[in-house]
């Protein structure tokens, strides 16, 4: 007889996924394993279906068909307990308006269910490396776009949760705040935890990311580990062939010189 070992649960698990919206099908059957423990980024052009495969497998959009589950909890069935091992950034990220920085997440940390204690040393060190302290009396709806991403990704982070989940972590932050969450990012994934973000920015992904999956017309084309997307390119390279772009069209439009 031979023991059966059971495999550790992917941090995230996608199947089957499928989201339409009217007539437009903005997810079309999209399955994705994201190992426990890897840094994992999600790719694709504009309107690939990124963000609402994102919405789906966090539970905050509800899909036509398909399943999510983290670390082999079902995100729809069990949500409860599904979140409780999530930080989320959302797009569009939308903030009690009126409250500061500060207060804004230490509601959200108190939220988790964190001692008072707790929360207050976590929040002044998020707001600290983030460069957020000179702002942090300010309402947040006087904030910059930046300002107030990294309020979302701060609010991700504070409950040190085994997966994080982050639509564009980066746009509209400057690159020594970025350089700061890529930093935290990475500790949380050496630590044991996973990561799984959307980006625009290939140099980033290529950089911080272990695994990648490219999206294109609310399908998987491509997924596996960096380097195997890349195939010995760049990553803006394999993008650019993979979705069937052309990165030189813009040459066609002679008004715009003089
Ligand atoms: N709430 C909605 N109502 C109608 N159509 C939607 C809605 N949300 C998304 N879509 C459509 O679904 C498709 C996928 O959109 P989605 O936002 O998931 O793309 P994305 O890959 O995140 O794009 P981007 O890189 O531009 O942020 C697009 O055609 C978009 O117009």
């Amino acid at each position: 007889m031979t023991d059966t070992v059971a495999l550790p649960a992917p941090a995230l698990h996608l199947a089957g996924l499928r989201k339409a919206f009217g007539a437009t099908v903005a997810v079309d059957g999209v399955g994705l394993d994201v190992p426990a423990g890897s840094f994992f980024g999600l790719v694709g052009p504009n309107g690939a279906g990124k963000t609402t495969t994102l919405s789906m497998a966090v539970g905050l959009l509800r899909p036509d068909a398909g399943s999510a589950a983290v670390y082999g909890v079902d995100v729809w069935s069990d949500p409860g307990r599904a979140r409780a091992l999530m930080g989320v950034l959302p797009d569009g990220l939308s903030l009690p308006e009126k409250l500061t920085g500060r207060e804004v997440l230490t509601y959200f940390g108190l939220l988790r269910g964190l001692d008072g204690a707790t929360v207050d040393r976590r929040v002044d060190d998020l707001l600290g490396v983030l460069d957020l302290r000179g702002a942090e009396e300010t309402a947040v709806g006087d904030y910059s776009t930046g300002m107030r991403k990294k309020v979302g990704v701060a609010a991700a982070l504070l409950h040190t949760p085994r997966l994080l989940v982050l639509d564009e972590p980066f746009e509209a932050v400057d690159p020594v705040s970025a350089a700061t969450i890529r930093t935290m990012l990475r500790r949380v994934v050496d630590d044991g935890g996973s990561v799984i973000l959307s980006s625009h920015v290939m140099a980033v992904v290529e950089q911080v990311c272990d695994r990648v999956a490219v999206i294109a017309d609310g399908r998987v084309v491509a997924a596996g580990t960096t380097d195997e997307v890349r195939g010995g390119g760049t990553l803006e390279d394999a993008f650019v062939a993979l979705v069937g772009g052309s990165a030189s069209g813009a040459d066609e439009l002679t008004w715009l010189g003089r």
